[in-house]
């Protein structure tokens, strides 16, 4: 039975992808999630799976090498899936440290402990051991608005506080598999969304502010561009990664779905309307008269896109959930699961919220 090593298992994609994991390989597998339980991971969102017998929760920070290596000395671990990051933009803009602390300490511990547990006398590795890290294409920059796309052989050119420390982590797991032949991959998604997502981020923040009344903030002209994933269509890419793709290479994994953030709202408000019942209290509040420019994010990147060639070439994976399903699942799972939204919401989100939003 092979045993996967996930971080950040806790968060909205490490959920997801244990979550798929289980589904697709039931009993075949064992998991253990290492999780420092942050602001934005939460074990609520691994309850149905949390007795499974081939589950197993570790709670600790990555950037603690005695407690991951510990991790490795118990368990014969044969594939590491590393999500463990500080993920959100405008709070690097605020609070770099934390960042650097967590995505570039933290992925050092984390190749330093697979590499002494996997590594022969003779300095191979162990047969079939594999790393996966998970990575943004936010590492890549920002593109003009009338055309491009990111690459795998595109040069990094990261802006926030946030990209830089995921290239920094990129380039670390790149020297690992270049100096050692440690075997590797890492991955750049584009925007995720679905089931699980913490509330300060594009969609599930207008989701739940509409459906309270509250205003809906659109930085600058909202006209700037991401390229939306389903989280589960995510969770897959990896996995087929891991077990088609080429070792040492980067694969960019993009939902090929193009959106200014002014449209994105517009979606989910036409998508809200039309999933809620004519009783529902809720319906009245949902309205365009929310929507509210405010300041813009300092170096906010204009447009990332990913072209979908490699991918699908290599290892036969692409995007099977359109937008539209997309986020109608997502909606649905936020109506089914009220109260998750509302204790994630509670604390610490109200003074988050105040401040971010005070200025704008
Ligand atoms: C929260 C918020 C965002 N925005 C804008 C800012 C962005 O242009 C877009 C999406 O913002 P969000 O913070 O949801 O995501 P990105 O900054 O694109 O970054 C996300 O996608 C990449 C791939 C990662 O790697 C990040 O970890 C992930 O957070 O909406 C607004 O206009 N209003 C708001 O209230």
């Amino acid at each position: 039975m092979r045993t996967y090593l996930v971080t950040g298992g806790a968060g909205f994609i490490g959920s997801n992808y244990i979550h798929y994991m289980f589904q697709k390989y039931d009993n075949e597998i064992r998991i253990i999630n290492v999780d420092k339980l942050t602001y934005a991971g939460n074990l609520e969102n691994l309850k149905d799976i949390e007795n499974r017998e081939n589950y197993t929760f570790v709670k600790a920070d990555i950037c603690d090498s005695e407690a991951i290596m510990k991790i490795f000395d118990e368990n014969d671990i044969d594939r590491v899936v590393h999500f463990a990051a500080e993920s959100h933009v405008d709070r690097s803009i605020r609070n770099p440290e934390v960042f650097v602390k967590t995505n570039v300490l933290g992925t050092l511990v984390m190749l330093n402990a697979a590499k002494s547990a996997w590594e022969l006398p003779d300095g191979t590795f162990r047969p079939d051991k594999k790393f996966l890290h998970v990575s943004t294409d936010e590492v890549y920059g920002s593109l003009e608005e009338d055309g491009g796309f990111f690459y795998e052989t595109t040069p990094y050119d990261p802006h926030s506080p946030y990209s830089a420390s995921k290239a920094s982590s990129d380039m670390l797991v790149k020297s690992y598999m270049d100096t050692y032949k440690f075997p590797a991959n890492i991955t750049n998604c584009s925007n995720n969304y679905g089931p699980y997502q913490f509330p300060e981020k594009l969609i599930p923040l207008i989701i739940n502010n509409a459906l309270q009344g509250k205003k809906l903030p659109v930085y600058g002209d909202g006209k700037n561009v991401r390229d939306w994933l389903y989280v589960m269509d995510h969770a897959k890419g990896i996995d087929m990664v891991q077990e088609k793709g080429r070792l040492f290479e980067t694969y960019n994994i993009g939902g090929h779905n193009e959106k200014q953030n002014i449209q994105i709202i517009h979606i989910i408000l036409d998508t809200l309307q039309e999933m809620l019942p004519d009783n529902d209290p809720r319906k009245a509040l949902v309205s365009e008269n929310l929507i509210t420019y405010v300041e813009d994010r300092k170096g906010h990147d204009r447009r990332y896109a990913i072209a979908p060639d490699k991918i699908k070439e290599e290892v036969g994976w692409y995007p099977e959930t359109c937008f539209e399903d997309g986020i109608r699942l997502t909606i649905e799972w936020f109506f089914e699961h009220e109260d998750w939204m509302k204790n994630v919401t509670s604390g610490d989100y109200q003074k988050y919220y105040e401040e971010m939003y005070k200025t704008r």
